[in-house]
């Protein structure tokens, strides 16, 4: 195929990139020409019809600048420069000329193409809500050597932060020239308070194999002011904002306060928690890494346990609102028989409590694994000691050791029974967050940070990085922020999780909703299974 000519209108090519992962062409949909616009970067669409040009006000930041399409097609866009500066000039992408990428056929992003939130679906379901797609685009809105980006780093660790940094840092400099990038030191209150340290392709070039982040990170000491005050006075063009639902929120308000001072700074998230709780993404970079660092300590656990008489290994792993990482944790390992997260409340004493459980596991196996999320069992805890709800700088809630206080109650609850028993706890908490990433978040981490990069260089703004069914996408910040991502126990995977270990639900069946697809009408020619009623 012929190249494109770089400035032609983005209706007038079609173009597949091997940007992101393989996966089926269908996935990445365009938007259809007939299509209304509701609130419309014009640029981008030049086919669309306009019904309101107030993307235009400088102040209109938190405007949702969404597109509708036929067959309930929507597009929630991200926001773009000339929403808010209309004579901004354009450029030709210096990618065309990249040795290594000028070959690449099909390597521009269609301007239309997005990507759909919910992937499955039936015949007459509408289209559903869509996201831009991240790529490379035929125009940039910066000249290479005006380009000064910054990163930071903010909340807590999580592995491949260096990774992104590294990869932020390379591609800027492999893909666009540009030679100088600041690394904030400190999270968000290192922008007004310390020196900006000079990131380039050398410094950065093995620190995707160090835990940690190179730049450090901080809790608290986001004030937007004082941080926009001091990306004008340095010059800062493009912002990189690293690090989870609070940093994002805190980025949302540097691209309003930007958006309204009218400057020409790209501000891009790009989503980070070990958790795995941002709404929206597929999951988290670092999260598959944390995963299997937890191999470790529940491998630990499972053979402490199984040496001795009644040996109980009992692991405490993160997730402060979601249990994630515990319930992958032990769904990859096979040898725990029980997963406590936050999401489902339980119980110690009586019929179909844990206590209960744990006897009969004992004396079936002789031994047994917990693993217990840090998050789980709060309530409990709190009607048995005295807290404080005390908060981190973030103000964020700080939360009762579970770990402790289970083992000391297992271990009064066995002792009244006068059952012996041998009880290992292991914390590996700050281990499986301190690591470099693996094989597979490296990758993952590179292709966020491409991501991020292309946007920024192609005008976007106020927007977060992420993969969404498989691809990569540009997601306005409102919708990552508005709510956090919990594992459902009334959703297929923990009903994996519950077979697996054959642990009880500690749910009563009075709060059990019943599952809507339970209530529809059996295929004809089947009858209910004994006794069930339909
Ligand atoms: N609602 C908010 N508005 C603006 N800034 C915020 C908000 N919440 C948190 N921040 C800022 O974002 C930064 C990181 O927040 P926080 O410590 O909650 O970590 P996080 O980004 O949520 O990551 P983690 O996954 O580690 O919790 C801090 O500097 C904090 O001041
Ligand atoms: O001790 P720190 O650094 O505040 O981090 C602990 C918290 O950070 C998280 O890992 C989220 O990043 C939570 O799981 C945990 O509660
Ligand atoms: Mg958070």
């Amino acid at each position: 195929m012929e190249a494109p000519s770089p400035m032609a209108s983005p209706g007038e090519i079609h173009v597949e990139g091997d940007f992101d992962s393989p996966r089926p062409r269908q996935i990445v949909t365009s938007l259809p020409f007939s299509a209304t616009c509701i609130r419309i970067a014009r640029d981008s669409y030049p086919n669309l019809r306009s019904i309101s040009s107030s993307a235009n006000i400088p102040d209109d930041a938190s405007a949702s600048k969404t597109v509708e399409g036929e067959f309930g097609y929507v597009l929630e866009d991200v926001p773009h420069f000339t929403d808010y500066l209309p004579d901004l000039p354009a450029f030709i992408n210096p990618l065309r000329n990249h040795p290594a990428y000028k070959t690449v056929k099909q390597y521009w992003v269609n301007e239309e193409d997005s990507v759909p939130l919910q992937i499955v679906s039936q015949k007459d379901t509408p289209r559903g809500v869509h996201f831009r797609r991240a790529g490379p685009r035929q125009k940039v809105y910066f000249e290479s050597d005006e380009v000064l980006p910054c990163i930071v780093t903010c909340g807590g660790l999580c592995p491949g932060l260096n990774t992104v940094i590294r990869e932020l840092v390379c591609g800027l400099n492999h893909m666009y020239n540009v030679t100088h990038v600041l690394g904030i030191e400190a999270g968000y209150k290192g922008f007004y308070s310390k020196n900006t340290v000079e990131l380039t392709p050398k410094s950065v070039n093995d620190i995707h194999k160090r835990g940690g982040t190179v730049i450090g990170t901080s809790r608290g000491g986001h004030d937007t002011v004082k941080i926009v005050d001091n990306i004008e006075d340095r010059g800062i063009n493009q912002v990189f904002i690293i690090g989870g639902d609070g940093t994002q929120k805190g980025a949302s308000d540097i691209y309003k306060e930007i958006r309204r001072r009218g400057l020409k700074v790209a501000v891009v998230g790009i989503p980070k928690t070990i958790d795995n709780d941002i709404a929206v993404i597929d999951k988290s970079f670092g999260f598959d890494s944390a995963v299997t660092e937890a191999q470790r300590a529940i491998n630990a656990a499972h053979v402490e346990g199984e040496s001795m008489e009644n040996g109980i290994g009992l692991v405490k792993l993160m997730g402060r609102y979601s249990g994630f990482i515990a319930m992958y944790a032990t769904l990859a390992s096979r040898d725990v028989d029980c997963c406590l997260i936050p999401e489902s409340p339980f119980y110690l004493e009586g019929k179909g409590g844990l206590f209960e459980f744990m006897e009969k596991r004992l004396k079936e196996n002789g031994h047994m694994v917990l693993v217990v999320a840090e998050g789980a069992g709060q309530k409990l805890i709190a009607q048995s000691v005295n807290s404080m709800g005390t908060t981190d700088e973030s103000g964020n809630r700080l939360l009762l050791d579970i770990g402790i206080w289970l083992s000391e109650k297992i271990k009064e609850h066995f002792s009244k029974r006068k059952m012996t028993i041998n009880l290992k706890y292991i914390d590996p908490t700050y281990m499986i967050r301190a690591i470099p990433s693996n094989a597979s978040d490296n990758v993952y981490c590179t292709l966020l940070a491409h991501s991020a990069i292309h946007g920024a260089m192609a005008g976007y703004t106020g927007f977060c990085v992420g993969q969404v069914n498989g691809r990569h996408a540009y997601i306005p910040f409102h919708r990552v922020i508005e709510k956090r991502n919990r594992v459902s126990i009334q959703d297929r995977m923990w009903a994996r999780l519950l077979s697996s270990t054959n642990q009880p639900s500690f749910m009563d069946k009075k709060n059990v909703k019943p599952a809507s697809d339970n209530k529809l009408k059996l295929p004809s020619g089947l009858k209910p299974m004994n006794g069930e009623k339909h």
